[in-house]
């Protein structure tokens, strides 16, 4: 069997790391965007209670804003949570790669599986979280969740100056591309391996994973899934949670 697949043992520990110390600056002044409440929960709260659905996930470790630690370790022991799981709380970095670092630091011997899962992912339903850490446990080394484009995207010449007309220089074949959410899934020893080898700044863990020249491949993604980024983002997330509430009858 090669070294890209090879199906991890049954009783696999399974760990998500939640890098949730980034300022939330796109979403306008105010609380560091974790801490930022939906429907009167903090975000935080609710993608941690994301990742605990999973009844595979046994450890969930939060990265928190550097200085806000003691703050989000509070703010979890006041939140009713799965008592299956175990948590940890650490303070996080300057970039996000370097805040999942320090979440991969924490982590203690017998993790098999990871996750990283997005603070600003609050809304991920489990069914999504249980088919990534699927595929990983089937023998993929690194698993993203996606969804098709509705938009076509263009590639340009970014503008110098702010407002500018920006140069189109290709548009990529849509059907062949797709939005990357989180929880993105590996295996443990090449998420540790990526981390420890890439240095370029990129915008997700997968894409170190592929530096590494290792097969990274997509299971299907959930429209709930969306990061909340921008203000109009608050108001689709307080929508369907009020959908959620609906449906579920109370
Ligand atoms: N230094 C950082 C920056 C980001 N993140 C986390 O990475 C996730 C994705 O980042 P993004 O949505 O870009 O969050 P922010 O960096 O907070 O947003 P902005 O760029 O608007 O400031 C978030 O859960 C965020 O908390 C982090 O842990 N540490
Ligand atoms: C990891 C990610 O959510 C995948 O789409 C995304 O790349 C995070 O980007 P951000 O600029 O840190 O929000």
């Amino acid at each position: 069997m090669s070294d890209e697949s090879r199906p991890t043992p049954p009783g696999a520990r399974t760990a998500a790391v939640i890098p949730a110390a980034g300022r939330g600056v796109r979403l306008g002044p105010g609380a560091p965007k974790a801490l930022r409440a939906l429907n009167g929960t903090p975000m935080l709260v609710h993608a941690v209670r994301a990742m605990a659905a999973s009844r595979a996930v046994s450890l969930v470790v939060v990265v928190a804003p550097p200085d806000g630690a003691a703050e989000v370790k509070a703010l979890l022991d006041t939140h009713a949570l799965p008592e299956r799981t175990d948590f940890l709380v650490v303070p996080g970095g300057e970039s996000r790669q370097e805040s999942v670092k320090l979440g991969l630091d924490a982590l203690p011997p017998g993790i098999d599986i990871v996750l990283v899962h997005d603070a600003a992912r609050p809304l991920v339903p489990v069914d999504t979280v249980d088919a990534v850490i699927e595929a990983v446990r089937d023998g993929a080394q690194a698993v993203v969740p996606a969804l098709p484009l509705a938009d076509t995207v263009k590639e340009v010449e970014p503008a110098t100056t702010p407002g500018e007309p920006e140069p189109v220089l290709a548009t990529p074949e849509r059907a062949r591309l797709r939005a990357v959410q989180t929880p993105q899934g590996f295996a443990i020893d090449t998420l540790l391996r990526a981390h420890e080898t890439v240095t370029d700044n990129v915008t997700d863990d997968a894409s170190m994973v592929e530096q590494l020249g290792l097969r990274v491949v997509v299971v299907p993604g959930h429209e709930e899934a969306f990061k909340v980024t921008r203000p109009l983002d608050l108001v689709l997330a307080e929508a369907v949670l009020a959908r959620r509430r609906l449906n579920d009858g109370f």
